[in-house]
């Protein structure tokens, strides 16, 4: 069953189009995307479909659909699932704001799935014609991590060739075997590649493809590029593509991507002053630190004005206060994060640096101002909007040696907890 996701789809496709024929883009004919997500994921033993399973609150299909949303030359991408998880589907592309997507259902197989898929491009359910694309792009929904720059070549190819495919070189040999078991011959690895995703083809040759292909094909083929050429005749051109093709199979797949993800997440951070000259001598300290613990940081007095772009592109943030009535501070940042809605894809990290630096050494590690439960209930709240808050508190000392000593050390729990995203620190009040 067709589920259009929302009205106005096709006008934002044809918004996109228009971009094409203003020239702001390469690609000037309308393209599409097919990404199958029928699959069970047995191979991961988990209950949970792998394209379903969460890592930073997200669903690993939500990270694939985003990559394709950020692509200004594709119109439309269509989600092909499971019927009993088209429902589910239907709240992650709510609750995560994906738009020109169209969910349909699969089959009991990829390919039956991907032709779902393909066809729901050109007719609806109820057999009216859809406006078809001139390119449609395959992609596995469970690979997220494809660039936009190998998603033109590969359609541009398929424009020129009728298809095209990714490849990468094998990274084991394969051998042929015997009915008993035994080693009948090994391949010579040179003259084969591992077939990956994306894959493109003009509309009309993959759809035939389908149409003419058989019932064993559907039920047994894994290879969309051999359906073209078997039954179309049109031979894919082969693009070697990056590492990062790879697809996510194993239940250790799923710790790979989110690793992957936190890397992009934690490469840069923003120290926000509040203009005090003991919080800017810090921040700048911790801006020597941090970058020897490759991580880029940007010194600024505030969150407003010209500042305020920080907000839409930064992930990391620290706070850095030397006044006892702090939380104003982080709460002012933690409303203009929410305001933003900064943190529906990705979780945002708010270090708060509370700089001590009253001249009474008895008050070195006394709670910063407000009581740490105050802390934890400013924390609570800003997790349940995918915002992590911690806090580290550190004595200004006038002594170099025990100073640069308390810098680094914020300096490495910063890089630490921004690496983590541990939602289980948060609000935890840590001491440097
Ligand atoms: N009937 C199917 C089977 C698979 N797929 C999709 O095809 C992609 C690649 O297939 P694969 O990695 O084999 O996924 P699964 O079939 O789910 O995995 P497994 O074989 O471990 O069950 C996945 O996005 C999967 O959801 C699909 O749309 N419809
Ligand atoms: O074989 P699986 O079902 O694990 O996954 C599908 C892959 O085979 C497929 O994505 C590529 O080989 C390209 O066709």
């Amino acid at each position: 069953m067709d589920r259009p996701v929302e009205p106005g789809h096709f006008s934002a496709c044809e918004a996109r189009l228009d971009k094409h024929i203003a020239g702001l883009c390469s690609v000037d004919f309308p393209v599409a995307v097919v990404l199958p997500a029928g699959g069970s994921g047995e191979r991961t033993g988990l209950l949970t479909p792998k394209q379903f399973c969460t890592f930073l609150n997200r669903p690993l299909i939500s990270y694939t659909i985003q990559t394709f949303e950020r692509v200004p030359w594709i119109q439309s991408i269509v989600v092909v699932v499971a019927k009993e998880s088209l429902d589910l589907m239907m709240d992650i592309i709510h609750r995560f704001h994906h738009r020109n997507v169209l969910v349909v259902h699969g089959g009991s197989t990829r390919h039956r799935s991907i032709f779902n898929g393909v066809r729901a491009l050109s007719e609806g359910e109820d057999g009216t014609a859809r406006i078809k694309p001139k390119v449609v792009i395959i992609h596995d929904a469970v690979r997220p991590f494809v660039e936009e720059d190998f998603l033109l070549k590969i359609t541009m190819a398929a424009k020129e060739q009728g298809a095209a495919g990714a490849i990468r070189p094998l990274v084991s040999t394969v051998i042929a075997t015997t009915l008993e078991g035994y080693l009948d011959h090994s391949l010579e690895r040179t003259m084969y590649r591992a077939s990956e995703m994306p894959q493109g083809f003009i509309y009309d040759v993959i759809y035939q493809a389908y149409q003419r292909c058989s019932e064993s094909d559907f039920e047994f083929g894994t290879e969309c590029l051999h359906l073209a050429l078997q039954y179309c005749g049109t031979n894919a051109k082969l693009i070697e593509g990056p590492p990062t093709l790879w697809k996510v199979t194993y239940k250790r797949d799923l710790a790979a991507a989110e690793s992957i993800v936190k890397e992009t997440l934690s490469q840069s951070a923003c120290v926000v002053t509040g203009g005090s000259a003991q919080a800017t001598e810090l921040a700048n300290a911790l801006q020597r630190s941090m970058s020897a613990l490759d991580m880029e940081v940007d010194v600024i007095s505030d969150l407003i004005g010209d500042n305020a772009k920080s907000l839409s592109k930064e992930w990391n943030f620290i706070q850095v206060s030397v006044h006892s009535s702090c939380f104003s501070e982080v709460g002012k940042t933690l409303s203009a994060l929410e305001e933003a809605d900064r943190a529906l894809l990705h979780p945002v990290v708010i270090i708060w640096v509370y700089l001590n630096v009253s001249e009474d050494d008895s008050s070195a590690n006394k709670p910063m101002g407000g009581e740490p439960a105050a802390m934890m209930e400013l924390a609570t709240r800003a997790k349940l909007g995918n915002i992590l808050v911690y806090g580290i508190q550190l004595h200004h000392s006038e002594e170099a040696t025990l100073w640069g000593r308390s810098v680094e050390r914020v300096a490495q729990m910063s890089c630490a907890l921004i690496r983590d995203r541990s939602p289980a620190l948060t609000g935890q009040l840590l001491q440097a």
